[in-house]
């Protein structure tokens, strides 16, 4: 019970430490915020009621914008059609049915199901495998233009082009519609940011940072992205339906394209990545275009666009955007001065999962692998298989084949030929997210982190796969496999868990980078040119990382290296490369000193002249 104790207490501070930050952070605005909302009313004339009654839904579509582009990445024009099926959602229903309780419930019903269904259909277009973020862009863009042609077509069903208008609704006071809007955006503010910065909600970010790096960790991220359209357009529709039952009236621009662009305006000019400035935007624009318009007509068009390309060009972040990164700029000066760098996670080992010390399966089958992108053939007949504990490198000059041969390890769609086992089992043509969860591990040439995460949050993100990450908050604890964890203590990582990935020197960048790998605890484990741009003593201290893997943990280890002294250094078995075929397969001393090796290096082989060594 004592060491039970122990263990608990740092946990216990940390959180304890944590309550009043997370109290100052989203409790304490929302308390405030939520005050001011009931005491509008009081303050208020009618007129601005009634403009802020509207601005305030069309806040909580702007914030759907900002979750799904400032958050996740996804920039889309669609969340306007979203917010238009839950406003003609109310009208049709009020129009057809007259209004009532169950009338009301039915209509809740169609926003919530129509723009769940339509959202998980667009989300299965825009991010199919091998999609691109512009091409959901460009799904989005013609969602609401072709739903507006829908609601044009619907002859007196949705009233064409004059909207709906004269059913009846809610019956409430202007004062509890001012209330009930406001709380509503609070209550998405609240809930947004909650899950926003919980462990889960990392997620979205480092998805937005790097997507692929995500897929490469074993996350299924068109699965996470569908899900979130599905989630921000009920959100968005229900903002409709709020929108129209106070109105009494739903029009097709409710609907369309410009206000699908309006909404992304609103979270440009307040802040992409900021929910404060998601709604700022969006009031201020809502509210200024409702006093401009009227007296200046045309004019206040212009001058909102102005302003957008002002405020773009000087804080390219936005309003909020702007604040935050001097925040970030003051903070770090802060840290600077300290002594002693303060970090907020307690790093934590995982036990081992497996005795690991006589190991020596075969965990990688390659036969016949072919790779041609037209009529060029960059590998052919490719075939080798290597075993547990066993580091072998792969050489050969530029464009012999090395990165594409790793990429048809690691992504089962990229070979044209061949077959591909990875620890037993075929990789046939799955995507990288299926062959992490067989047991291998990609490390990108480039270090390929989080740049906007913290370190921890990184090697975080690197364990969702393992461990369901929470929904409603941050976990103190960072438990890390003893590999991934040497190498946090070792690289010197430990020190800067806190700090985010992009201030990180590149060894360090490197050093992150193979720790997040290696906290997916896999059997194979692939490096592209990992000491490219290392220090001398960087990269001794990475070969020691190496082989202590090897021989310890009994790691296969794939490594791309031009360097043939250091290849020298840490191999127990060499593959040469040469123009797509394998030219010699063997122990250390055989190949680096063999005169093919040299001939191929200084470009004076032929593989058909001398015959290749499969
Ligand atoms: N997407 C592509 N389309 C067409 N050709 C490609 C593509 N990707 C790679 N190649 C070609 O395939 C060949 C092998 O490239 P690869 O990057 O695998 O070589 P490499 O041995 O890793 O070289 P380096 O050591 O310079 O990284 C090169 O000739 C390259 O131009």
């Amino acid at each position: 019970m004592a060491d039970l104790g122990s263990a608990l207490k740092p946990m216990a501070q940390v959180s304890l430490q944590r309550l009043p930050r997370a109290l100052v952070n989203v409790a304490l605005p929302g308390l405030v915020a939520a005050g001011l909302v009931i005491a509008g009313p009081w303050l208020l004339d009618t007129y601005t009621l009634n403009i802020l009654i509207r601005a305030l839904f069309v806040a909580i579509a702007a914030l759907t914008v900002d979750v799904l582009w400032g958050f996740s990445g996804t920039l889309t024009f669609g969340q306007s059609a979203f917010f238009g099926i839950g406003a003609y959602a109310v009208a049709i229903t009020f129009t057809q049915f007259g209004f009532g309780p169950s009338q009301a419930l039915l209509a809740l019903a169609a926003a919530v199901g129509s723009a769940a269904a339509i959202a998980a259909f667009i989300g299965w277009l825009s991010f199919y495998p091998g999609s691109t973020p512009l091409y959901a862009s460009v799904i989005s863009l013609v969602l609401p233009i072709v739903l507006v042609q829908i609601l044009y077509s619907g002859g007196t069903f949705t009233g064409s082009s004059s909207g709906l208008v004269g059913f009846e609704s809610f019956d409430l006071s202007l004062e509890s519609w001012f209330r009930l809007a406001g709380l509503a955006v609070v209550a998405t503010v609240v809930v947004a940011r909650i899950m926003l910065s919980s462990d889960a909600g990392r997620v979205l970010s480092a998805m937005r940072d790097n997507d692929e790096r995500c897929s490469y960790l074993g996350l299924d991220t068109a699965r996470v992205r569908i899900g979130l359209l599905v989630v921000t357009a009920v959100v968005a529709a229900l903002a409709g339906f709020g929108y129209v039952a106070f109105a009494g009236v739903a029009a097709p621009e409710n609907a369309g394209f410009v206000f699908g662009t309006q909404l992304v305006v609103m979270v440009a000019l307040g802040g992409r990545g900021s929910l404060v400035g998601a709604v700022v935007g969006a009031l201020v624009i809502e509210v200024a275009s409702a006093y401009l318009s009227s007296s200046l007509p045309f004019v206040w068009e212009l001058i909102v666009g102005i302003a957008f390309v002002v405020v773009i060009i000087v804080l390219p972040g936005g309003l909020f955007g702007g604040l935050r990164e001097l925040n970030a700029a003051v903070r770090r000066r802060l840290a600077s001065t300290q002594t002693t760098p303060s970090s907020p996670v307690t790093l934590a080992t995982l036990a081992h999962t497996a005795a690991a010390s006589d190991r020596n399966d075969i965990v990688v089958e390659v036969s016949s692998v072919a790779k041609h992108f037209g009529s060029l053939s960059v590998l052919s007949g490719v075939s080798f298989t290597a075993r547990q504990g066993e580091l072998v490198s792969l050489v050969g000059p530029n464009g012999a084949g090395k990165t594409t041969l790793i990429r048809c390890l690691a992504d089962g769609r990229q070979r044209s030929e061949g077959t591909v086992r990875i620890a037993g089992h075929p990789i046939n043509r799955l995507a990288p997210d299926r062959i992490v969860a067989l047991g291998l591990g990609r490390k990108f040439q480039a270090a390929s982190v989080f740049e906007t995460l913290s370190v921890g949050d990184c090697l975080r993100i690197a364990r969702v796969r393992s461990e369901r990450p929470s929904f409603i908050g941050c976990s103190p604890v960072l438990a890390l496999p003893p590999a991934a964890r040497a190498v946090v203590e070792n690289s010197g990582l430990v020190e800067r868990l806190g700090e985010e990935a992009r201030f990180l020197s590149h060894g360090l960048k490197q050093a992150l980078e193979l720790a997040m790998v290696l906290a997916l605890e896999p059997q194979v484990l692939l490096l592209d040119e990992p000491t490219a741009g290392l220090t001398r003593a960087e990269r001794q201290g990475f070969a020691a990382i190496l082989t202590g893997l090897v021989a310890r943990e009994r790691l296969c280890v794939l490594i791309i290296e031009h360097d043939l002294d250091f290849v020298r250094q840490i191999s127990s078995r060499i593959i040469v490369l040469h123009q797509g075929r394998i030219a010699l397969d063997g122990p250390v001393a055989e190949v680096v000193d063999a005169p093919l090796v040299r001939e191929i290096y200084t470009g004076a082989h032929s593989p058909v002249s001398t015959g290749v060594t499969p």
